[in-house]
Order: structure tokens, then C-alpha cells, then sequence
């Protein structure tokens, strides 16, 4: 296994004196190495805190976690600062630094895995040019490789936050809401390139998502979160609308999200 969770809890400090925030509770979660699977659930389900746990940018309150096959909490600084070289985490808004230009933005993915006389001669000029142009056209960006990343559209931005993980060769690849600024066309575009280059370099990919439409198209694995606990966690030609409507149960977004599921019934069941 990539990844286990058993039985993982987050609780965040509470603001006003109460009883700490929910972030997760009772996650018990086994990723197989180059799985592909989509977190879906109400805002607030817990979607992003699953994926910085898995990224270890958030350390579980209680539980315990194995990535590659390691304790990331059990590992000296170093030692986790080398196992994050192996992980990629996609922001829903990706904090590039306005001022750097894409060209810096996508090389200083790899710093952590060169030697550091490697890493200060990228800072002066990026060594490894043609190789980040090409991760750029994948993503339609060629253009845009020595634009300032603060002179970026939202749907730019994470396309080029998208061409930096590419480059870094993450074996994990962690995606929150990565298309979430995106036109509905170059959505499914997108997501279908970040699909197809993890199974070609054999990485795990887990993508939160609100549109249920493209989370039961593109990922065979999907995980139901809510009020920060599994729902389900079940092959996507398996889910019924039953348990798409109890997941989103008397929230704000249901209309919307029911919608989006019942449209994909629809076409699953015409095809
Ligand atoms: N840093 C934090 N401090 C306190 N509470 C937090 C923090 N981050 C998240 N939370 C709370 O934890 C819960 C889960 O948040 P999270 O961002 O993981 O949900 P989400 O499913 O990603 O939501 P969305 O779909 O709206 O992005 C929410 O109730 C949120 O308010």
C-alpha cells in the first residue's frame, strides 16, 4: 500500500472556547500505489484536511498514518522533508509566488531531489528549460512560461500549479478542487491529462472534486466524506443516487450536486 490511514482523527482548535473543530474522525483508508480516486461530499466534509494529511502537510490528532510505507510523524525533519520530494499537492488556489515567473515557479518543484549546488544554479537560470516547456504544452501554457505566476488567470494558475506537480514526478499526486476555476471543457481536458499521465508514470492520484459528474467519469475509486467520516468508499459504477442524496443530505449545495448526478444517470443508463 501507497498509503494507510487506521483509525485517523483531526481535530482542530476551537475559536470560541467550545469543543475543538471537526476535521476528521475514525478515517481507516488503504491506497493501493498508482490507484486513482476521487474524495466528493458536502463543503466542510473534511475533503481538503484528508488531502494534507496525506501530503503531510497536517499532522493527525490521533491514528496513525503510513506513507510509503513510513511513519511521516516517526521521521526526523529531514527524513520527512525527503519523502515530501515524493508528494505532490495541488491547492485549489495554488500559492505561487506572485512575482516568480511560471518558468522558476515549475523548476523549484525538483530542488528538493538535487544536490544543492543544482538547486542554487536553477535559482540563477533554470536548468532543465526544455523539459518544464514541455510539461507547459501539455497544459496549453507554452505561451505563458515567462509570465510573472501573479499575471495568471484563477484556471491558469492551477493549469500551471498542474505542469509543476507533473514536473516534480510526484508518485502521490494530491489534487484539491484542481479544476474548480476552469471552463467546464477544459475541466474535463485537464482531468483527463492528469489521468493519463499518472497511469504512464504509475502515480497515485486522489482528486477532491464537487462535480460528481466528472469525479464518477474519470476515477473508478470514489470516497464519500462527510461531517468528517467515510460515507463510502466503493467503485464509482457502484454508487446509487440513494447514497448520493443521503451524502449531501440537507446541504446548501444538494440542488446543485443532484443535479449534476442525476444528468450523469441519465447518460450512464442511455449508454
Ligand atoms: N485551520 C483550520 N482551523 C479550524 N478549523 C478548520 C481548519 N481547516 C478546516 N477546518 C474545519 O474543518 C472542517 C473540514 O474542512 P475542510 O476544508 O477539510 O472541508 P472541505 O470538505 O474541503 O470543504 P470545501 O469543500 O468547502 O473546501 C470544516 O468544518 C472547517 O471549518
Amino acid at each position: 500500500m501507497i498509503a494507510t490511514l487506521r483509525n485517523v482523527q483531526v481535530a482542530y482548535p476551537a475559536s470560541t472556547g467550545g469543543d475543538p473543530g471537526r476535521g476528521l474522525e475514525e478515517i481507516n483508508l488503504a491506497l493501493r500505489g498508482g490507484e486513482h480516486v476521487a474524495i466528493i461530499g458536502p463543503s466542510g466534509a473534511g475533503k481538503s484536511t484528508l488531502l494534507r494529511l496525506l501530503a503531510t502537510a497536517q499532522r493527525p490528532s490521533a491514528g496513525y498514518i503510513t506513507l510509503a510505507d513510513c511513519n511521516p510523524w516517526g521521521l526526523g525533519t529531514r527524513a520527512r522533508q525527503r519523502l515530501r520530494t515524493r508528494i505532490g499537492l495541488i491547492q485549489q488556489s495554488p500559492p505561487l509566488p506572485p512575482r516568480q515567473r511560471v518558468v522558476t515557479a515549475i523548476s523549484a518543484s525538483r530542488t528538493g531531489q538535487w544536490p544543492l549546488w543544482k538547486s542554487l544554479a536553477n535559482l540563477a537560470y533554470p536548468l532543465d528549460m526544455a523539459n518544464i516547456a514541455r510539461e507547459l504544452s501539455k497544459l496549453d501554457l507554452s505561451d505563458k512560461i515567462f509570465q510573472r505566476c501573479g499575471q495568471l488567470s484563477g484556471g491558469e494558475l492551477q493549469r500551471a500549479a498542474i505542469a509543476r506537480t507533473l514536473y516534480q514526478r510526484a508518485e502521490i499526486i494530491l489534487a484539491d478542487e484542481p479544476v474548480s476555476a476552469m471552463d467546464p471543457v477544459l475541466a474535463e481536458h485537464t482531468l483527463d491529462l492528469l489521468n493519463r499521465e499518472c497511469r504512464q508514470y504509475n502515480a497515485t492520484l486522489v482528486v477532491s472534486l464537487h462535480n460528481l459528474q466528472l469525479a464518477l467519469k474519470y476515477f473508478p475509486r470514489v470516497i464519500g466524506l462527510r461531517h468528517g467520516r467515510i460515507q463510502f468508499d466503493k467503485a464509482a459504477a457502484e454508487i446509487s443516487q440513494h447514497e448520493l442524496d443521503a451524502l449531501y443530505a440537507n446541504e446548501q449545495l444538494r440542488p446543485t450536486a443532484v443535479a449534476h448526478a442525476a444528468a450523469w444517470s441519465d447518460n450512464r443508463s442511455r449508454c
